[in-house]
């Protein structure tokens, strides 16, 4: 079957874009090997295990936790988000052995981020996981499916909410099946906004993060809300139960699945400098309207953040004489994880 598989890979690599109906057998050969452009049974797999993971997420919700930092004392990881992105990654690698993984806890534990253009899943198995230590009760499975580096469906799992956002690009948003669009609005005065603090502490980005508050509702807007996880944040935008989100400093897995499920709403996804959205450039306005994405582009700052696909990037091909010695070599700021 494998082999069936690789050599389809490689016919398919010399054509460009087959889209053909398919019988089962080879519609799930051609799924395996990146050749199909319907992506339906792979969302629907997506599905099933994020609903066996969501079981896992709301038994541990429960209990209490052994919490460890990485990056910074805001920025946590507990060993249920460990387990349960190793449940979701052997699970879909044992159905799809050829796709790729970008998974938040793998990276943290030393994986190399490499988005290419195979089929790649993009998982955040616990957004909201400062939430989920502290029992608010707003925690995210969040998956992302990307081909050719373009994001072809998008899940957000609110786990205590019992609350699934999926879409599936050109096919519209939906929540439980029933189909999300954004309000529509167009006046930022009339805005209700949504935001994230997220795990920075440094001085410049609290001062950047606060500022940006001030300056917004000085507009002013109606308000601002965090809910603690990006995805369900975004995925507000999405069911028209806010205005606009905007967030400096998460990460691709925090919001590949929602970008796509706000624009499958009808609402607009930019970088926070007002140019076309890069879901590794950590930066991110979501909204109902271009016109008040773009007035919140005018109006907020960006502190300064390492792109994903820089902060993780295989380190550079060694070259053949190595000149630098142990205690000169630059390490990265991985996210190590110590127990509290
Ligand atoms: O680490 P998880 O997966 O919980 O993701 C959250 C980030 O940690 C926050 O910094 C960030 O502000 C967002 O809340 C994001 O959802
Ligand atoms: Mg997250
Ligand atoms: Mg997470």
């Amino acid at each position: 079957m494998l082999c069936l598989a690789i050599f389809l890979e490689e016919l398919h690599s010399s054509f460009s874009i087959f889209a053909f109906p398919a019988s089962d057998f080879s519609s799930q050969i051609l799924q395996r090997t990146s050749i199909m452009t319907d992506w339906t049974e792979c969302m629907n797999y997506g599905i099933h295990i994020a609903r066996e993971a969501r079981e896992a997420i709301l038994h541990a919700f429960r209990i209490k936790k052994a919490v460890m930092l990485k990056s910074s004392p805001a920025d946590l990881v507990t060993e249920t988000d460990q387990r349960v992105e190793k449940m979701l990654i052997s699970a879909i690698h044992e159905k799809y052995p050829l796709h790729k993984f970008i998974g938040e806890e793998s990276v943290a534990a030393g994986e190399q981020l490499i988005l290419t253009d195979s089929p790649t899943w993009i998982i955040d198995p616990i957004d909201g996981t400062t939430n989920f230590v502290h029992r608010f009760p707003f925690v995210a499975i969040s998956i992302a499916f990307t081909v050719k580096k373009q994001t072809e469906f998008g899940i957000v799992y609110s786990c205590v909410e019992d609350r699934l956002y999926s879409a599936q690009r050109g096919r519209g948003a939906f929540c439980n099946d029933i189909p999300i669009t954004t309000s529509g609005q167009e006046d930022i005065t009339k805005s209700l906004l949504v935001t994230e603090i997220g795990s920075e502490r440094d001085e410049l980005a609290l001062s950047i993060m606060t500022s940006n508050l001030h300056r917004l509702l000085e507009i002013p807007i109606h308000g601002i809300r965090a809910v603690g996880t990006a995805a369900v944040d975004m995925c507000l935008i999405a069911t028209g139960g806010a205005d606009a989100y905007y967030h400096i400093g998460m990460h691709c897995w925090d919001i590949a699945a929602s970008a796509l499920i706000v624009c499958e709403a009808g609402g607009v996804v930019i970088d926070t400098n007002g140019s076309e959205f890069d879901m590794m450039a950590r930066r991110v306005i979501a909204a109902s309207s271009s016109s008040v994405a773009h007035r919140i582009s005018q109006v907020i700052r960006a502190f300064p953040c390492q792109r994903d696909d820089e902060l993780h990037a295989p380190p550079p091909k060694k070259s053949t004489i190595d000149h630098t010695t142990d205690s000169n070599k630059v390490h990265k700021t991985g996210s190590g994880q110590r127990r509290l």
